[in-house]
């Protein structure tokens, strides 16, 4: 383990959800750096599960942290999503927004976004829809063999994490083996949707720091490939959060399917 790796127990106690979502989803400013990249995984998801895309019953969205807005495409593909992550705050965010809690994250001006992609101006039917299709959240922990133990679901047709293992691994020896914990979620067949910042070594969440593993696109790859996947579509972006906040260099958004035999 790297030195000064941020682990679970420190998520569990400082990870603020209010802080993260102020910080990198206010979304008020529409030129930010924050904003482009919401902007960048939105729009990489819409293609993805829009018209044409991916298709199928279960998804499972796994280091979900207090955020909605990477099923808000697939919430029109999908009919049972299962949200997921390690901190019981996180999960609590979660349960707010789904419960329509006054307390809850507005997320009207990203649901507004994702809505014009899909050249629709309904954005409270998309927020109805993608609660009627959340069936429910649950703890995780990428780093063990069975993330959601001790749950076990039946195999899924998807698995997407956005901007998530790169924080919960402190090494790419440990990416590389959740990345398998993350493919042993999925049917032969089934569809890893990721996008990870690339060469980011921390970030911010209010006045803390959080470690992450700096990662290049092609260790991204190979560790894709080496769990088992075949790389369907990739796209990289330069596009990056503010120095201040999170100083990776470029992102990458990726969709793999699991190989059928060996
Ligand atoms: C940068 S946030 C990403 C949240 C969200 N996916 C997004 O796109 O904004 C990283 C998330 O990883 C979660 N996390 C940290 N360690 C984890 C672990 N071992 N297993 C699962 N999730 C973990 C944290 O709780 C946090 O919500």
């Amino acid at each position: 383990m790297e030195r000064n790796f941020t682990g679970p127990d420190e998520y569990q106690k400082h990870f603020m959800p209010k802080d993260y979502l102020a910080t990198y989803y206010s979304f008020e400013c529409g030129s930010s750096s924050e904003t482009e990249m919401v902007k960048f995984n939105l729009q990489c998801l819409h293609q993805t599960f829009g018209p044409g895309g991916l298709r199928g019953k279960t998804l499972i969205d796994v280091g979900s942290g207090p955020t909605i807005y990477q099923v808000l495409a697939a919430c029109e593909a999908f009919s049972d999503i299962t949200l997921s992550d390690f901190t019981d705050r996180n999960r609590e965010e979660l349960q707010k927004w789904l419960s329509k809690d006054p307390g809850a994250f507005d997320w009207t001006l990203v649901l507004k976004f994702a809505c014009e992609l899909e050249g629709n101006s309904r954005w409270q039917e998309k927020a109805e829809k993608l609660r009627a299709t959340v069936k429910r959240v649950l703890k995780c922990d990428v780093n063990m063999s069975n993330p959601l133990a001790p749950v076990e679901l039946p195999p899924m047709d998807c698995v997407l994490t956005l901007l998530a293992m790169e924080c919960a691994c402190s090494s790419l020896a440990a990416y590389r083996a959740a990345l398998c914990n993350l493919a042993s979620l999925l049917k032969p067949g089934g569809h890893l949707v990721t996008s990870i910042t690339l060469q980011l070594s921390h970030y911010m969440v209010g006045k803390r720091e959080f470690s992450c593993v700096s990662l290049t696109k092609e260790e991204v790859e190979q560790a894709i490939l080496d769990a088992g996947l075949d790389i369907e579509q990739l796209l990289h972006s330069a596009q990056s959060y503010s120095t201040t906040t999170a100083p990776n260099k470029g992102i990458c958004f990726i969709v793999a399917r699991k190989r059928l035999g060996p």
